[in-house]
């Protein structure tokens, strides 16, 4: 990034030319996702009756389009608004104090502004902070993590500072293992399945950070993609932005307080042999207020063959797509194609043509 630096654009009233989308992947129903909010305490106290109800609110909202609100999740409020302060002032900070943690190419931890080091066109409206979490990650790996907050937080609070991040990681990773095990029991799958599936994975935060934008119609914060991960995570503040494609119409999901936003990205989709859709979902931005949402994604270990199991493969319901690895996919997303919509039509596709004949 460096030398080419858009930054300074932010502030001023035209919107530089590699922000501007199609007007094909803007266009906006002004509707909102009407969907239930699941109480998950039923869930997590044992309660039958009430466990039934979130399969099958959950089962439903994965068969239409892939997303749901959780509320009674477990993670504690009080976590989520500290890591939404630390967020906010790392982005508040000069550029050239972010740029201590610059994003280096083919990493996922630092920060990034509008990707303009990777992409020259329909760039995004939004700055980004991302790191890796895996819990059994070694010494060297450790002190790295330690030194990169202590480069973006400054000597004296990063040690707290990370940690809080590390136990948000941990109880997103915790909340997401329950969301797996509630989508197995969705499948009739042993409700095991899935959630052993990911234990031993790694997750990748996202903090994104949009800021406002004078011409916010000619531009998006996140263009429309399916998430090539396998669930997502989402806190967004209270300002909203957050879109998914419902209907064959772009419907906007209502921030609600204390409510976290689960999404079904394309792994999990492979994972279910297509029985349930990637959610296919956009940011748009707005001209007087800035936003921030965490974004977490949970991944499989890298070295997993992503495989449906047998119950959800028959003649009636052949299988959709081709073993994978995620490190495959990773490596797709991240140097042959720019996530969007069809990422994982696509991979399929260059999959079956790299294969040794
Ligand atoms: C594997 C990934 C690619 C992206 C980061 C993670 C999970 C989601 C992907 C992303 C956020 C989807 C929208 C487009 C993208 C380029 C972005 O706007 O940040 C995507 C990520 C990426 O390739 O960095
Ligand atoms: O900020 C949002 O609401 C959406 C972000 C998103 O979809 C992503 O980071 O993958
Ligand atoms: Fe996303």
């Amino acid at each position: 990034m460096g030398s080419n630096l858009l930054y300074p654009n932010f502030s001023k009233n035209l919107l530089p030319e590699k922000f501007i989308w199609p007007k094909e992947k803007i266009h906006s129903s002004n509707q909102e996702l009407n969907e239930p909010i699941i109480d998950l305490e039923g869930f997590h106290s044992g309660d039958a009756a009430a466990t039934g109800r979130i399969i099958g609110l959950v089962r439903s909202a994965c068969l239409s389009h892939g997303l749901f609100q959780v509320i009674n999740h477990g993670v504690d409020l009080d976590l989520i608004n500290s890591i939404n302060d630390h967020v906010n002032y790392f982005f508040k900070l000069p550029i050239d104090e972010k740029m201590r943690v610059h994003r280096l190419p083919g990493s996922f931890w630092g920060y990034s502004f509008a990707h303009a080091d990777r992409f020259s066109l329909n760039l995004p409206w939004k700055e980004i902070f991302s790191c890796i979490f895996c819990e059994n990650a070694s010494a060297s790996d450790h002190s790295e993590g330690a030194l990169f907050f202590k480069s973006a937080f400054g000597d004296q609070e990063f040690e707290k500072i990370r940690l809080d991040f590390q136990n948000y990681c941990k109880a997103m990773k915790k909340l997401s293992l329950t969301i797996m095990e509630i989508l197995g029991l969705s499948l009739g799958v042993d409700r095991k399945f899935y959630k052993e599936f990911f234990e031993d994975g790694s997750s990748i935060l996202r903090c994104n950070f949009y800021p406002p934008c004078q011409e916010p119609k000619q531009t998006l914060g996140t263009g429309p993609h399916c998430d090539p991960t396998a669930l997502t995570i989402l806190y967004q503040d209270r300002v909203g932005g957050l879109e998914v494609f419902s209907d064959e119409k772009w419907k906007s999901v209502g921030p609600q307080p204390d409510a976290l936003v689960i999404n079904l990205g394309d792994t999990f989709s492979a994972l279910s042999n297509g029985v349930y859709k990637s959610c296919p979902h956009r940011a748009v931005v707005n001209k007087s207020m800035e936003r921030v949402s965490l974004v977490y994604f949970l991944c499989p270990n890298e070295e997993k063959v992503i495989a449906p199991p047998k119950n959800l493969v028959s003649s009636e319901r052949v299988r959709q797509y081709p073993d994978f690895k995620w490190s495959d996919f990773l490596n797709f997303t991240q140097k042959y194609y720019r996530v969007d919509v069809a990422t994982l039509q696509n991979f399929t596709k260059w999959l079956i043509s790299h294969q040794p004949t």
